[in-house]
């Protein structure tokens, strides 16, 4: 079993972190500040420090050192600073408020990767001991064609310094292609700085990516450089670039053609060494046309396209993925080792996968939890059959997006004689943004983020970004968690 150490002086936040990291069977011990997180170090090893940075007393970077990873957890505000955690070595970090998705995947994430560098003969094996074909690739694995002709190009473009822009569905691992991406590149030694744009409210998004003078508007009491700035040298990976605002498209724009950054409310230029890697889930040739994204940034960017398969389209990945899941899993949560049945299999095999690996993840471990035997048997994976294959494919053909394009997402329709269900939504009639909207407010008083994220079949992250974009913030009232 995992030990986790967080250091993290706010009462309310550790102790829901703890909750969380418990429940997901993580051993977790605590600490308010430096001094004493050195105490409980001394006293008993760890597998990673999660640290607040901003502590009373000594800072969260200084507990990072060659052993043990630390994940920053950081506030908007201090983002830049994250950034210089990340230079001083800190392995990632994560920006306060976080979904609880996004922390699982983040410490998974830093865990399984640790681990591989500890023992890298310990390469990951399905049930068939399929070994992974992708060394290099910060851990992806694939044997389907698909996948292997993404590494093929991964390896072909990283050496250089081309612009990317990665496409695929939530969860398809973009973010771990724009790592390899930087990894295998010569400028592996500098940072790579990775900004979610949809994560940022619209109002900071500017300044925090392109740094502002002090005095450049209300609250700007000292000058301070921005994201961009920071990735100077190194790469600047900015995921869900379709959500970036119209006004800091045309400063991004700027900074490709010219190689010169000019702060918020500067006359000043100055030159910027950076690659650019940016990513998005959506239809951004949409986005063109409905004139929410530049066409000329679009060009800029779109220099190299890659586009990733959802899992359920690489049959051949599900299970060898599963497999290595199960197997770090198991090793992580200090169960004995485990496998899938027959059933499981084909279950696995059977799914549609809408929230794809991250998806995956996330029911290898909880069927590792929930299990009683080291057998994991279909059940365990609770798999929903409301989105297996045929049912999805009846919802999809009936959905349109707001300007009428026909819908490629999988959303599970709630079955009729589900009693979430509004009976009376007329479901052909309504646009996908519509229908979230309406599925969203008429359930989100009985029911949880996670059990309204499950029943759109999306992912926890997912439903935050989308309410931030549709304009319906959870209320605080609803049955949150
Ligand atoms: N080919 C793969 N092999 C092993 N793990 C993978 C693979 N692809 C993705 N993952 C894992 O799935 C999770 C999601 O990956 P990632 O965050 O890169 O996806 P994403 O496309 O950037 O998602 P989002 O758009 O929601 O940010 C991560 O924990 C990642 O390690």
């Amino acid at each position: 079993m995992s030990k986790v150490l967080i250091v993290e002086d706010e009462g309310i936040i550790r102790s829901a972190l703890r909750r969380l990291l418990e429940r997901n069977g993580f051993q977790i011990a605590e600490a308010g500040t430096v001094a004493e997180a050195r105490q409980l170090l001394a006293e008993q090893p760890f597998d990673l420090i999660i640290s607040d940075l901003r502590l009373p007393g000594e800072e969260g970077t200084a507990l990072i050192n060659q052993d043990i990873p630390v994940l920053i957890m950081t506030s908007y505000a201090s983002l830049r600073s994250a950034v210089d955690a990340m230079k001083q070595g800190a392995v990632d970090y994560i920006a306060k408020p976080f979904d609880h998705d996004e922390m699982l995947s983040a410490v998974n994430h830093i865990l399984n990767q640790h681990r591989r560098q500890q023992t890298p003969e310990n390469s990951p094996s399905a049930n068939s001991e399929v070994e992974s074909s992708a060394d290099g690739l910060q851990g992806m694995l694939g044997e389907s064609q698909a996948m292997q002709a993404v590494f093929q190009q991964i390896k072909k473009i990283a050496p250089f310094n081309t612009r990317v822009l990665i496409l695929g569905e939530s969860g398809t691992g973009k973010e771990l292609v724009a790592k390899a991406l930087h990894n295998l590149s010569p400028r592996h030694k500098s940072p790579i700085i990775s900004v979610n744009c949809a994560a940022i409210p619209e109002t900071l998004i500017e300044s925090e990516l392109f740094g502002h003078e002090k005095g450049a508007f209300t609250g700007a009491n000292t000058s301070r450089n921005g994201l961009v700035e920071a990735a100077d040298g190194g790469s600047l990976f900015l995921d869900e670039i379709g959500e970036l605002p119209l006004e800091a498209q045309a400063r991004l724009l700027r900074v490709l053609q010219e190689g010169e950054i000019r702060r918020l409310g500067s006359v000043e230029s100055r030159k910027v060494d950076i690659r650019l890697i940016a990513a998005t889930h959506r239809n951004i040739k949409t986005l063109v046309d409905q004139g929410k994204f530049r066409l000329d940034l679009y060009y800029r960017l779109n220099v190299i396209e890659l586009e990733l398969p959802c899992l359920a389209e690489r049959e051949d990945d599900i299970l060898l993925i599963a497999g290595s899941l199960l197997k770090s899993c198991c090793e992580r949560l200090g169960k004995p080792t485990s496998r899938f049945s027959k059933s499981a299999m084909s279950a696995l095999l059977a799914y549609s996968w809408p929230g794809n690996v991250r998806e995956l993840e996330n029911r290898v471990e909880r069927a590792v939890i929930l299990a009683d035997d080291t057998l994991i048997h279909a059940e365990d994976l609770e798999l929903p059959q409301a989105i297996q294959q045929p049912k999805k494919a009846n919802f999809t053909t009936s959905l349109k997006t707001s300007n009428n394009q026909p819908v490629t997402e999988a959303l599970e329709v709630p079955t009729a004689d589900d009693t979430s269900n509004p009976a009376h939504l007329p479901l052909d009639d309504l646009s996908l943004e519509d229908y979230f909207v309406r599925f969203v407010e008429e359930n989100e008083d009985q029911m949880s983020e996670t059990q309204l994220a499950k029943k759109l079949g999306i992912s926890r992250k997912c439903l935050w970004e989308r309410r931030q974009k549709l304009g319906i913030p959870r209320r605080k009232t609803s049955a949150s968690r």
